[in-house]
């Protein structure tokens, strides 16, 4: 598995401070990362792949310094942002996918097949030629997953990438996250999503609060939430 690490990591937009000493050495494949709106989930996700560098501190990805090799950090991990729309660049399906392909040496043919392989996988088989943007949100979440995942990532980030979805469509989701060959660290409020998760890590106002196990921490989290 690939090994994210967190060194005393802080961080603050302008005066704010949204996190505060995190320290993390993640290597498990399944990790659910859970908190209130605003605990700073989605800058802690963002990290992984140097979309955010961190104020102090650093993140390393299988060594790499996420704020110094930000090429090589995002060939390694894929992010999937809480809104599909956000992601479609390209007028069908397939295209869509193949897009994520341009910057590899793979030949016409290879991009096809590989598209192709990767929408039947997704249940898109029948979509192929389709225009995404008319795809049901469900859909759309779908293939935004498989955009990522056709350029085979070592790691997949994934922030709140249910929000819009009903629970077949949520259960769906995580039931093909779970499926995966990947390390996936997984943002989400859908807390029954992350039920026998090898691991789940708490924040609250910018602190990791508790981490362990997922049902541990989720009965940690609802105690710290009333619930
Ligand atoms: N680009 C930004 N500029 C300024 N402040 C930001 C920015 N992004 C996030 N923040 C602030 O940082 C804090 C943490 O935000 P973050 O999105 O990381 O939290 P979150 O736990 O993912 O929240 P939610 O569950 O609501 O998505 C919030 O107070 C937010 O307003």
């Amino acid at each position: 598995m690939p090994h994210i690490e967190f060194r005393g990591v802080s961080h603050a937009y302008g005066e704010r401070r949204v996190l505060e000493g995190i320290d993390l050495e993640l290597t498990q494949q399944r990790i659910g990362v859970v908190g209130a709106n605003g605990s700073g989930k989605s800058t802690l996700a963002r990290m992984v792949n140097g979309l955010v560098v961190p104020t102090d501190g650093t993140v390393l990805v299988d060594g790499l310094d996420t704020g110094k090799q930000g090429a090589a950090i995002r060939r390694r991990v894929g992010f999937v942002f809480p809104d599909p729309e956000a992601q479609i660049v390209m007028p069908t399906v397939a295209e869509d996918v193949e897009f994520s392909l341009r910057r590899t040496d793979l030949t016409q043919p290879q991009k096809s097949e590989r598209v192709r392989e990767v929408l039947e996988r997704f249940s898109l088989g029948d979509h192929h030629d389709h225009p995404a943007h008319q795809l049901s949100s469900g859909q759309k979440q779908l293939l935004a997953l498989a955009s990522i995942l056709v350029t085979e990532p070592a790691i997949l980030v994934c922030d709140e990438p249910t929000t819009l979805l009903d629970l077949r469509h949520s259960r769906k989701v995580t039931q093909l996250l779970e499926s995966l060959d990947q390390q996936v660290l997984l943002v989400t409020h859908h807390l029954d999503l992350l039920a026998g998760w090898e691991r789940v890590v708490v924040i609250d106002e910018g602190r990791v609060v508790a981490d362990g196990a997922a049902a541990e921490a989720i009965s940690f989290y609802r105690r710290l939430m009333g619930a």
